[in-house]
């Protein structure tokens, strides 16, 4: 009997103990409810991205805080980078940088490289590093903004390293859009922009280098965790709506 009581008394203090750490842990509570929340949110980018990382705070790259903010957005010839891009900047106020674009400005200059730049891109090869590096940090540098879209870059390991020795810091997260070949293919040659590069046989090429160059750079960066890869097909407002909640869950000062 007087062990039963004792046991009653251990089982009181127990229970009212049990409560007390559960009132004085209420606003623990709460601040787990708004994890819950703040999973929930990310959880929407992951029904989009097969692969998801935390959301990056401005001027934690590796490079220190005041570094600028950088997105690399990768994706195969056609799957939709620069179109999503423009669309990005606008809704988020990031800056585009076309890698494609610059070595493009630069082949139509007077420049000494104009004529190389000409030739590799005819061939779907790929730039030297220096030049397109060189040409990504005058960008970076010149702009007034600190938000930065890298659309088409690193299109190589050697891209990939080059940027980041010369910068000085690897981006914050990689956009990488998925797409079918011959989705690409369609898109490529109804581009009607005049590119050099948009034909049936350097699309071939441009193909054979993406798989075998650049998509080593995009598994580099799922290995790091910095990937997100959403569904380029569809239509340029389905993607964008696949590609939104990954902005909008950034936590961005400006
Ligand atoms: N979702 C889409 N559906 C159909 N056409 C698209 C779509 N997204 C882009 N395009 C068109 O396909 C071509 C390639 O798109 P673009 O954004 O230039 O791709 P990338 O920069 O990856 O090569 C462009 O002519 C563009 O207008
Ligand atoms: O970092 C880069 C980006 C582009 N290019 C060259 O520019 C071409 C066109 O690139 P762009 O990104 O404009 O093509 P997209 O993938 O958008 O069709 C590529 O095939 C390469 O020849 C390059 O050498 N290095
Ligand atoms: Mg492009």
């Amino acid at each position: 009997m007087r062990v039963n009581v004792q046991t009653q008394i251990q089982k009181t203090k127990h229970r009212s103990k049990m409560w007390r750490r559960r009132f004085t842990s209420l606003p623990l509570f709460f601040s787990h409810l708004q994890q819950v929340r703040r999973a929930d949110e990310l959880k929407i980018c992951q029904a989009f991205c097969t692969e998801t990382v935390k959301p990056p705070v401005e001027g934690e790259s590796n490079s220190g805080r005041n570094s600028p903010f950088v997105a690399f957005v990768l994706g195969g010839p056609g799957s939709g980078k620069g179109t999503q891009c423009l669309k990005i900047a606008e809704t988020f106020g990031f800056d585009h940088i076309g890698a494609g674009d610059l070595l493009r400005k630069e082949m139509h200059s007077d420049s000494e490289n104009g004529a190389m730049i000409q030739k590799l891109m005819k061939e779907g090869s790929i730039a030297p590093s220096e030049v397109t590096v060189k040409l990504i940090k005058k960008a970076i540098e010149s702009a007034e903004n600190r938000k930065f879209l890298i659309d088409g870059f690193p299109r190589s390991e050697e891209n990939r390293v080059a940027y980041e020795r010369i910068i000085g810091a690897e981006p914050n997260f990689v956009l990488f859009f998925d797409c079918p070949e011959e989705v690409m293919v369609k898109r490529v040659l109804n581009r009607n922009e005049g590119r050099v590069d948009d034909n049936e046989h350097t699309v071939k090429e441009r193909l054979k280098v993406y798989k075998a160059i650049t998509l080593p750079v995009a598994n580099h960066y799922a290995m790091k965790g910095k990937l997100y890869k959403v569904d380029g097909t569809g239509t340029q407002e389905e993607i964008f709506e696949r590609v939104r909640p990954i902005f909008a869950s950034l936590r961005l000062s400006t």
